[in-house]
């Protein structure tokens, strides 16, 4: 019998609408679920509000104190590169060791930049936000000449960061090594060196009262106990020469230089000094000129109290007069830079920075992309200290008179110290660069390094890496959710279309 067409319209007209409507629900529900799933994965692994901390530093330096405000990404503590320098407050009067006399000052004479500091850090992390005070050279000095003092000194620089809203840490004399260590890390956190297959850069460091070189020498072993750093960061080992030559700063090698003079000359009280320019005249103290332990007695021997520094700007003499100051009779090692200290054969690019770096840039040698030829370095600094003081003075009428009165011999004194002290020749010059900041908001010196450390930001071993980026793995969750969909829509069009479409009911 042939099946009545017309009886059955109404039983296989109602069947495929049910049918339909499920699917579409099913397909609706999968959509649906799809969706959730991405927008879940967004919202899951969107990167989190940022969540900046802070971190800062005291560089009790010789001369004077600098406040440094640190700030990084919570999340990306332990990548490299990472720290920006927020703030430098300039500690105004002289630095901490300065105020032996009224010890209770250096603690008073930091409390401006600490005020600066509660600014710059927001107000509900100042108890979260570690402050550290790291002294360097004056303070080693002070502590040589008398211990008590300096420890009174401390405690009253404690006391004020003790007063502060933020976490102190610590305040100490750091050592000359942690000082060279320190840099050393600045510089070769901030250029990235410590992730990177390329090799590290040293660190020339100029103060007041000390110098640091530190690198990390093709020649080993470290023939001196004291001059060798062992660092693992980031998975990797280095092995650092450091030394820290105490009163060889360049304000304590003007003393050193002038008590040379004094020795060498017929011990009269007017002095002609090569690396002052002409026309200058700077009256001294004796007393002031044998403070601290760099220039061990002699004033007891001079029979006048004064000293009258005459400048006659003659770089050639200038440089015999400090060279004068740098012991190359003797040395226990293979190799010596001066005073007898071991120095292997220097390696690899160097940054130089502190006073290397505001002496060089007052000269205009430091602008050039490629560094400055040392023979043109020696001309200009040569040419510099030959123009009379009142044309300089004229010139620079802002500049600070003690610096400016100096940049001559410092000129000078930069230039024995790395070709004579360190043996930087003509060749080797072209690997220093003179650096203020490394990064374009970070001042080079020691105190990131130095925060680094004592945060733990820098690894031994290298921070687990996840396998995709964030971007990446949600792009990744969206196409696959996309896909799912797609598949089940066509898996359905596959199964049920065809059927329906054979019945020409869609
Ligand atoms: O603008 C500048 N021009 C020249 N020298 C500067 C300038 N600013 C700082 N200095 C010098 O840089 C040196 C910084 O030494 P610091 O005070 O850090 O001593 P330290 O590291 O030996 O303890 C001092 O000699 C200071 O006079
Ligand atoms: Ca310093």
């Amino acid at each position: 019998m042939v099946p009545n067409i017309h009886s059955a319209l109404p039983v296989t007209g109602t069947k495929p609408r049910t049918s339909r409507k499920a699917l579409l629900i099913l397909g609706f529900l999968f959509a649906l679920a799809a969706i959730a799933l991405v927008a879940m994965a967004v919202s899951q692994n969107k990167p989190l509000p940022k969540n900046i901390k802070y971190g800062i530093v005291l560089d009790a330096g010789s001369s004077h104190t600098n406040l440094y405000v640190y700030e990084w990404p919570a999340e990306k503590e332990n990548d490299t590169g990472v720290v920006h320098q927020v703030e430098v407050c300039k500690v105004e009067g002289l630095g901490i060791s300065g105020y032996s006399q009224d010890t209770e000052k250096a603690g008073l004479s930091l409390q401006r930049c600490m005020k600066r500091a509660q600014e710059v850090v927001p107000e509900h992390q100042h108890r979260e936000t570690p402050v550290y005070l790291g002294a360097t050279a004056g303070m080693r000095l002070l502590s040589l000449q008398n211990r008590s003092i300096a420890d009174r000194v401390l405690s009253a620089v404690e006391k004020t960061l003790r007063s502060s809203p933020f976490n102190f840490q610590g305040a100490r004399v750091i050592s000359g090594q942690e000082e060279g260590a320190y840099g050393w890390i600045t510089i070769n956190y901030l250029l990235g060196n410590f992730k990177q297959v390329t090799g590290t850069s040293g660190a020339l460091d100029l103060g007041g009262a000390s110098t640091q070189i530190t690198f990390v020498p093709d020649q080993e072993p470290i023939e001196s106990q004291e001059n060798s750093l062992h660092f693992r960061l980031y998975g990797k080992n280095y092995k650092v020469y450091t030394h820290s030559f105490l009163c060889y700063g360049k304000d304590q090698a003007l003393r050193l230089k002038l008590a040379s003079d004094l020795q060498a000359s017929v011990r009269a009280p007017d002095l002609l000094d090569p690396c002052f320019h002409p026309g200058y005249l700077r009256i001294m103290n004796i007393s002031d000129l044998y403070t601290n332990p760099c220039i061990a007695n002699g004033e007891q021997q001079l029979p006048f109290t004064q000293l009258h520094l005459q400048g006659n700007g003659d770089y050639q003499r200038c440089r015999m007069t400090i060279q004068k100051i740098f012991n190359t009779s003797h040395c226990p090692y293979s190799s010596c830079s001066f005073n007898g200290i071991f120095l292997p054969p220097l390696q690899g690019e160097f940054g130089a920075f502190s006073a290397f770096y505001f002496v060089m840039n007052f000269l205009n040698l430091t602008t050039e992309k490629s560094p400055v030829p040392l023979d043109k370095v020696t001309s200009t600094v040569e040419r510099f200290c030959s123009r009379p003081w009142h044309k300089v003075k004229a010139e620079f009428p802002k500049i600070k008179e003690k610096y400016l009165s100096e940049y001559c011999f410092s000129g000078t004194y930069i230039l024995s110290l790395l070709e004579n002290g360190y043996g930087f020749t003509m060749e080797k010059w072209q690997s220093i660069q003179f650096l203020g900041k490394v990064t374009l908001h970070v001042d080079a010196g020691w105190t990131l390094g130095y925060m680094l450390n004592l945060t733990n930001m820098i690894p031994a071993e290298k921070p687990p890496t996840r396998p995709l980026s964030h971007a990446s793995y949600v792009g990744l969750m969206v196409f696959c959710s996309l896909v799912l969909v797609a598949v089940l829509l066509l898996s359905w069009l596959t199964f049920h279309k065809p059927k329906c479409l054979q019945k020409g009911l869609i």
